[in-house]
C-alpha cells in the first residue's frame, strides 16, 4: 500500500470479517492461514505465544503465518486484512461472470494478461504492437496485478510479454501529456509513480521469476536484479539506453547490477548503454538461465510448474531470508535514484533525446 493510500477503519475490518464469513467459495488453507494470520496481528499486534510442536500440525501452522509477519503494525495488519478480503470478494464475482473454462483469468487490466493457474500467477505484458513499452496506465495496472498477486493463493508469480518483445521499457510518451503545472509537476508524479513502481518489486513477498520471451530495454531490464529467477530466450536481449537519453538508473540497478556483475561490468551498460545478448547477461549473473528460442516456452512452464508445487511456505520464507537484509538498502536507492531521474526529465538532454524518438529522426 503506497503512503498515500487510505488507512482501513476499524468499520472496514469487522465489515471484511463478515464478509469472509459470506464467502460462496472455500479460499483455500494458504488464504485462510494468511488472514489468520493478519486477524491475530491486528487485534493483538506481534505473536508471543509458544510454539506449537512440530506434530500439532494445524497449530504449528497457524503460529509460522502469524509469527512470520514480525512486527508488522497493526494498522498494517488490518489493511492488508481488508485488502485480501478485497480481492477474494472480487475475484469471486468476476470468477462468477466469467465464461465456463476461463474462470482463472482475471479481467479488468487493458494492457495485462493475468491468468493463475497450477499455483502460477502469471503477468503478461499485453501491448505487443509498441513492443509492450510501459504506458502510465501501465505501470499502474502492474501495481494492482503485484499487489493483487502477492495476496492471491498462487505460490509463485511470473512476469512475461506478449509479442515478441518482453519490454521496451518506458513508453516514451509518457511525457508527452504534460499537466497544467508544467513539466516541474509532470517530473514530480512521475518519481512519486516510480518509486512506488519498484517499491511493488522490492516488498514482492513471494518468488518472482522474470519469463523474458524477447527483447528487454530499460526498465524491463532494470528491475530484472529485483526479479528471484530470470529465464531468457536466446533471442532476447538486455539494453538500458540511459546516456543516449540523458537519462540515469532506475530500478536499483545503480546497486544491484554492480553487486551481481561488478561494477566494471554494470558501468558498461548503464553509463555507456552497452547492449548484452542473453548469454553474456547470463554469464554477468543477470540472467538464470538461456533457452533456445524454439524450446523456450515448453522447458521454462514445465519447470515452473514444478517449482510452483514446493511448500510455498518454504518458499516465502527463504525468499524473505535471502531478501530482507537489503530491503531498507534497496528502498533508499530506489528513492535517491528517483530523486536524480526527477532532474533529469527536466534536462534539455533528456527532452531532445525523447522528442527525437518521437518523430522518429533518431533510433536506438
Ligand atoms: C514515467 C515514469 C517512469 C520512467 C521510468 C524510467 C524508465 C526508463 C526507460 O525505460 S529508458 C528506455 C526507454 N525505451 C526506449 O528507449 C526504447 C525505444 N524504442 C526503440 O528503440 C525501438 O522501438 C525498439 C528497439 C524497441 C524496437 O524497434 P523496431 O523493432 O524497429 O520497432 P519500432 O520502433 O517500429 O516499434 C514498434 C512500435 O512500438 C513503438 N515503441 C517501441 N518502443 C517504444 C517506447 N519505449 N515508447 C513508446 N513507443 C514505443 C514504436 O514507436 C512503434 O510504434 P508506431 O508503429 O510508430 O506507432
Amino acid at each position: 500500500v503506497s503512503g498515500t493510500a487510505m488507512r482501513a477503519s476499524q468499520e472496514d475490518f469487522e465489515n471484511a470479517m463478515n464478509q469472509v464469513k459470506l464467502l460462496k467459495k472455500d479460499p483455500g488453507n494458504e488464504v485462510k492461514l494468511k488472514l489468520y494470520a493478519l486477524y491475530k496481528q491486528a487485534t493483538e499486534g506481534p505473536c508471543s505465544i509458544p510454539k506449537p510442536g512440530v506434530f500439532d500440525l494445524t497449530n504449528k501452522a497457524k503460529w509460522d503465518a502469524w509469527n512470520v509477519l514480525g512486527n508488522l503494525p497493526k494498522e498494517t495488519a488490518r489493511q492488508n486484512y481488508v485488502d485480501l478480503v478485497s480481492s477474494l470478494t472480487s475475484s469471486s464475482k468476476s470468477s462468477s461472470q466469467a465464461k465456463p473454462g476461463a474462470d482463472r483469468e482475471r479481467q479488468g487490466y487493458e494492457n495485462l494478461v493475468v491468468t493463475s493457474e497450477d499455483g502460477i500467477t502469471k503477468i503478461m505484458l499485453n501491448r505487443p504492437i509498441k513492443k509492450n513499452a510501459i504506458s502510465t496506465q501501465m505501470y499502474h495496472e502492474i501495481m494492482l496485478a503485484l499487489k493483487t498477486a502477492s495476496k492471491d493463493d498462487s505460490t509463485i508469480t511470473v512476469l512475461t510479454g506478449n509479442g515478441d518483445y518482453y519490454c521496451s521499457g518506458n513508453d516514451l510518451t509518457n511525457f508527452t501529456d504534460i499537466p497544467a503545472g508544467g513539466v516541474e509537476e509532470k517530473a514530480k508524479n512521475s518519481a512519486l509513480m516510480l518509486r512506488d513502481f519498484v517499491g511493488c518489486f522490492i516488498d514482492f513477498p513471494k518468488p518472482l521469476i522474470a519469463v523474458v520471451n524477447g527483447p528487454a530495454v530499460g526498465i524491463g531490464v532494470t528491475t530484472l536484479g529485483l526479479f528471484d529467477v530470470v529465464y531468457a530466450s536466446d533471442k532476447a536481449t538486455f539494453h538500458t539506453p540511459f546516456g543516449h537519453l540523458g537519462l540515469s538508473p532506475e530500478g536499483c540497478s545503480s546497486y544491484t547490477f554492480p553487486k551481481i556483475m561488478g561494477p566494471a561490468k554494470a558501468a558498461e551498460m548503464l553509463i555507456f548503454g552497452k547492449k548484452l545478448t542473453a548469454r553474456e547477461a547470463c554469464a554477468q549473473g543477470l540472467v538464470t538461465e538461456v533457452f533456445p528460442d524454439s524450446i523456450f516456452q515448453k522447458e521454462v512452464w514445465t519447470r515452473l510448474k514444478a517449482y510452483s508445487k514446493l511448500p510455498p511456505n518454504a518458499m516465502r520464507v527463504s525468499k524473505q531470508v535471502i531478501r530482507n537484509t537489503e530491503k531498507e538498502k534497496l528502498h533508499a536507492v530506489n528513492a535517491e535514484e528517483c530523486r536524480v531521474l526527477r532532474e533529469r526529465w527536466m534536462s534539455d538532454e533528456c527532452i531532445n533525446a525523447a522528442m527525437n524518438f518521437l518523430s522518429r529522426r533518431a533510433k536506438l
